[in-house]
């Protein structure tokens, strides 16, 4: 048994549940991994010198053992997320120390200990077997697994999952993700596939729409409202792209920050008005490398007053970090909220504590979603409201190379992987609802 007739059952029209579950499943499968023994490999060089085409490789890999709670998952297509990008250069901590720290938790999570991580938090595909305990999934059922991994058996998780003392981001801080041909995990990340899409573009939300979903509309995070000036950094990368979709979804004012003339488009046929180009600006915050120039904030400011007819922001969705935090916090208005949920460009943050706290404004740290916030943000992109932002897809052995383009800022929205689908455009199941939305589901294809 390979997994190529596990590709043909998917393939079939006619497979039911029971052929799933009958397909005996293989020993082994193709996965993107990185070695444990090539941590080292980038010492001493530059974040931006440290190439994911040299530390991310293709094996065969041993089939996990399935156990209770979870799922085992044919995957179809991934994404790349920048988390994969830290892993394989190995930033800020080496992703190894989080699988042994797991594997200590129990005799069950010893599996995720092992010399090589299969990296990837996005999937679409269907379900080959369940553990038991899973009757909500059965095999045969076409699925996209979100990343939250919890062990809910603390009561700090209860009320929101993001607060579980056990909590981990799966393919990140566990084994096993998505960047392959089988992956393994528990039952509650999966939610339906989206039927009017095809694999890849199921694939490509997952993460970053969640992420998104949380920091900028959800009450754990910004709680936006209708008529909010949101400042965007990075609007047409990949959190940035659905943020500016739920901006303008929700009837908010989306002032898109981009690099170039070619992503500034982008943000206008997402429907964005107010776009700031901070290459083509010449922004620099930073005079040197301990030194911010308050007079770039702002120049910065006054350039969001002429975009917003004099008003300031009320919410920053802060990535970028270090470089631009300082100001984030400044341009912010009284009262209103910063929110992060990365450092891209540095964790040690800079910013004039005065402007925060004699103008009342509040930062909100926020990372991922929790499982409802994962299912809603679903939800929104199963009923069409929101778009697959899919630029490009790589086959499973270029992952590297779509690595490589996500870290150098190369690519646009979301960059896909196909891992058992053989083509792109296959798994489309609601032909109809397609139809009505595919200019907007093909608006970042090809450029
Ligand atoms: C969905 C996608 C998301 C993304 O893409 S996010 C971007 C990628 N992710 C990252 O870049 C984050 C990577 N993770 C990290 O960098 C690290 O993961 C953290 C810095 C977040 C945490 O580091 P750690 O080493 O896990 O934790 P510690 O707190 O630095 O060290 C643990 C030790 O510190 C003790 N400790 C914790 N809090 C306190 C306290 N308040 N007072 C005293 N000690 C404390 C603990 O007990 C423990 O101790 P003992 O080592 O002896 O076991
Ligand atoms: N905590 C969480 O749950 C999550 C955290 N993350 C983290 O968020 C970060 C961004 O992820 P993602 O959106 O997927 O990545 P992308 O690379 O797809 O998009 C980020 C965009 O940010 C902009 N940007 C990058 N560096 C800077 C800078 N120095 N100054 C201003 N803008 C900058 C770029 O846009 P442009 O060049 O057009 O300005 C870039 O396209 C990563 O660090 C990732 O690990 C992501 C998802 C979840």
């Amino acid at each position: 048994m390979t997994v190529k007739d596990i590709l043909a059952a998917i393939q079939s029209p006619d497979s039911t549940s029971e052929d799933f579950a009958a397909l005996p499943l293989p020993e082994s499968y193709r996965a993107i991994t990185v070695h444990k023994d090539e941590t080292e490999m980038f010492a001493g060089l530059a974040t931006r010198d440290k190439d994911p085409r040299k530390s991310i490789h293709l094996d065969d890999v041993p089939l996990p053992e399935l156990g209770p709670g979870e799922a085992l998952v044919a995957v179809m297509a991934s994404s790349v997320n920048y988390n994969s990008v830290w892993t394989s250069i190995f930033e800020p901590l080496s992703t190894f120390g989080f699988l042994e720290r797991y594997g200590r938790t129990s005799e069950l999570a010893k599996r995720h200990d092992l010399p090589y991580h299969i990296i990837g938090s996005d999937l679409a595909g269907v379900v080959l077997r369940t553990g038991p305990g899973v009757n909500s999934w059965k095999p045969g059922d076409e699925v996209v697994a979100h990343c939250l991994s919890v062990e809910l058996e603390s009561s700090d998780g209860h009320n929101d999952t993001m607060l579980d003392p056990e909590q981990r981001i799966w393919g990140f801080e566990t084994n096993f993700g998505g960047l392959a041909e089988i992956a393994l995990v528990k039952s509650n990340q999966l939610m339906p596939k989206p039927d009017h899409l095809s694999w890849e573009e199921a694939a490509a939300p997952g993460l970053v729409n969640s992420t998104a979903y949380r920091q900028l509309v959800s009450r754990n995070g910004a709680g936006m409202k209708q008529g909010d000036n949101v400042l965007i950094w990075g609007a047409s990368g990949g959190l940035g792209s659905y943020a500016t979709q739920f901006a303008l979804a929700g009837g908010a004012n989306p002032i898109c920050v981009v690099s170039s003339d070619q992503k500034a488009e982008i943000c206008r046929k997402m429907g964005a008005e107010a776009i700031i180009d901070r290459n083509a600006e010449g922004y620099k915050f930073w005079k040197d490398e301990n030194t911010q120039d308050p007079k770039e904030w702002k120049r910065f400011g006054k350039r969001i007053r002429e975009l917003t007819g004099g008003e300031d922001i009320d919410i920053v969705f802060e990535h970028p970090g270090r470089e631009t935090f300082g100001a984030s916090v400044f341009v912010t208005r009284k009262g209103g909220t910063i929110t992060t949920c990365a450092s891209t460009s540095g964790y040690m943050h800079q910013y004039d504590n005065r402007y925060l706290w004699m103008s009342l404004k509040r930062i909100i740290g926020s990372h991922f979603a929790n499982y409802r916030e994962a299912w809603e943000a679903n939800r929104l992109i199963a009923k069409g409201k929101i778009h697959p932002t899919l630029s490009k897809t790589y086959a499973l052995e270029d992952t590297g190379q779509a690595a490589y383009d996500v870290h150098r800022n190369l690519h646009q929205g979301k960059v896909g992987v196909l891992c058992l689908a053989p083509e792109e455009g296959l798994g489309v199941r609601d032909h109809e609802k397609r139809a009505k939305h595919v200019d907007a589901i093909n608006r970042f294809r090809n450029i």
